[in-house]
Order: C-alpha cells, then sequence, then structure tokens
C-alpha cells in the first residue's frame, strides 16, 4: 500500500492549468523532494495531496494509506479521518504567532481529543510531555514558553516539525519549508526533517528551490516542469547539467551557486523521458 497515490490529477485555475495528468506513487517511509521552478506546480500538488484542493476533471483520485482522499473533483467522506495522519507545513503562517511554542505544538492535538477541550486549550499532563518531548526531539524545548512571533524562521518551522509528531502523522506534506532561511538555518530544518524520517518512518514529500537541497536529504526527487513530471528517479542524477536539460534557462533558479561543478560532469542520458524510479512505488 502506497503512503501516497495520485492518478490523473490535473487542476485548471481558470485558463490556467497547474497540473497536467500527474501520475506518482509514494512508499511509507520514503523521503521524497518535489523541485520545479516557480509556478511549476509544487504548491498545487502538495495542497491537493493535503485535501486542501480538489483535482479538475472526472478520472483524477488520491490515496493517502489506502484511503481514498480525493474523487473526480470531490473530497470524500474520509478525508477528514485521512487529514488526521498528514501534518503540512508551509513557508510561512506555520504557528499562531501571538500563542506560546508549546500552545503551538498542543494544537497538535486537537484532531484527537473532545473539541471542547481544545476550545477551551485544557491539555491533560500526558499531552503536555508529549509536546515538551517533540520539542526536545527537534532540540527546541529551551523555547517552550516563549511566544511564538519571537522564534526565528528556522526554530518556527522546527516548532511546526513538533506539532506534526505531537500530530501522529504518519505523512508530512512540507511546502518549501526552507524557502525564507538562511543556509544554516535551512540545513537545521532540512536535518530534522531527515531525521524524523528516518527515525520514526514519518513519510516527507518536501517542495524545495534548491536542488542541492534535494540531492543531500532525499534519495528521490520528482521534477515538475510545467505542470507534468519531467523527472522521478534518484536525487543524485540530478546534476546542474541535467537541470539545464530538463529546464533550460529556468535551471538557473535551482541551482545554487556552490553547485556548479568546476569540472563538467559525465554528460545525463539524452531522452527526456522518465528514468527508472529507482524506489519501490508500490
Ligand atoms: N489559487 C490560484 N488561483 C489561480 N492560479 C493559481 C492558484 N494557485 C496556483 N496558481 C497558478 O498555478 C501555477 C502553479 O502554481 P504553484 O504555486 O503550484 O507553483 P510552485 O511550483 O509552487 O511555484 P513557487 O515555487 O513560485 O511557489 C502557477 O501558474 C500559479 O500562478
Amino acid at each position: 500500500m502506497a503512503a501516497v497515490s495520485v492518478q490523473g490529477l490535473s487542476k485548471t485555475f481558470g485558463k490556467k492549468q497547474a497540473l497536467c495528468d500527474i501520475s506518482l506513487d509514494v512508499a511509507p517511509g520514503e523521503m521524497v523532494a518535489l523541485i520545479g521552478a516557480s509556478g511549476s506546480g509544487k504548491s498545487t500538488l502538495i495542497r491537493h495531496i493535503a485535501g486542501l484542493e480538489r483535482g479538475t476533471g472526472a478520472p483524477c483520485c488520491i490515496d493517502v494509506f489506502g484511503k481514498r482522499l480525493q474523487e473526480a473533483g470531490k473530497l470524500t467522506r474520509e478525508a477528514r479521518e485521512i487529514r488526521r495522519e498528514v501534518g503540512v507545513i508551509f513557508q510561512q503562517f506555520n504557528l499562531v504567532n501571538r500563542l506560546p511554542v508549546l500552545t503551538n505544538v498542543l494544537i497538535g492535538h486537537l484532531g484527537r481529543i473532545p473539541a471542547w477541550r481544545g476550545t477551551l486549550g485544557f491539555f491533560s499532563r500526558e499531552e503536555k510531555q508529549a509536546a515538551m518531548a517533540s520539542l526536545a526531539r527537534v532540540s527546541i524545548d529551551e523555547t517552550a514558553r516563549q511566544r511564538s512571533s519571537t522564534l526565528s524562521g528556522g526554530q518556527q518551522q522546527r516548532a511546526a516539525i513538533a506539532r506534526a509528531l505531537v500530530q501522529g502523522a504518519r505523512l508530512l506534506l512540507a511546502d518549501e519549508p526552507i524557502a525564507s532561511l538562511d543556509p544554516a538555518s535551512a540545513k537545521r530544518v532540512m536535518e530534522t526533517l531527515a531525521e524524523i524520517n528516518r527515525q520514526d518512518g514519518i513519510t516527507v514529500v518536501v517542495s524545495l528551490h534548491q536542488v542541492e537541497y534535494a540531492r543531500r536529504y532525499c534519495p528521490r526527487t520528482v521534477a515538475l516542469r510545467d505542470g507534468v513530471i519531467a523527472y522521478d528517479g534518484p536525487s543524485t542524477a540530478l546534476t546542474p547539467a541535467f537541470l539545464r536539460e530538463l529546464y533550460g534557462e529556468a535551471s538557473e533558479e535551482l541551482i545554487l551557486p556552490e553547485d556548479e561543478p568546476a569540472v563538467a560532469p559525465a554528460p545525463p542520458p539524452r531522452s527526456r523521458s522518465v528514468p527508472e524510479p529507482a524506489f519501490a512505488t508500490a
């Protein structure tokens, strides 16, 4: 059973075709990067898998851990239940700024406790301990009592990861979580994602602007171009030269200056067809 199975997903916004016939399986425990130039459809795809958008047209469907999330442009009855297992991290707006960090992490319990307790902010000692343990996992437990607005961008992203841990998410969707961070903070956030993937077996799908992070942290990369999957396979194959072949001038957006090798690497396969994925997608 796949963690995520997307079949024939298309999405149009007015006349703009944001996604075109996307089919994609992600196996449980995989850490997959989604890359592509600005406007290629990364956020739109993630929002569909999170159940925040509905596909356009009849044939498309998305399953999460074997349960149907949406079909033919409609969310299913199971969507709510599925969302409890899916943590979502955005580039910004991850936390309620005026609330303490601990409260933001406790919000991860909301899907599993009676609504009145959530509304009144009544959390048990065990729930608070779980939230503190999650903050310790992402190494920011000392910030628990601070207002979230006082955290750095990287700390905010790690608090959002802690919230997903408290939520008990089996799938973590991270939409450009490091786009606004300095390189050191970006590295910490990517390391944290890789660690929870490795240690907790949480499936991670992370959209990234820079391919270097995909190569370093994600064994598999799915590259989008104009709403179509242009590549799906090992991240190590994504050399600057191959990216230029895939994206032309737009590849500049995806390559950090230090990605540029001093000596040109061996040329990638000439075909633009999708190489064999190196990972199970059952
Ligand atoms: N709500 C919307 N209404 C209209 N058009 C949209 C909407 N959301 C996305 N689009 C369009 O769909 C296309 C894909 O957008 P998307 O945000 O998914 O790309 P992206 O790869 O995530 O880009 P970026 O890296 O800049 O965030 C773009 O042309 C965008 O303008």
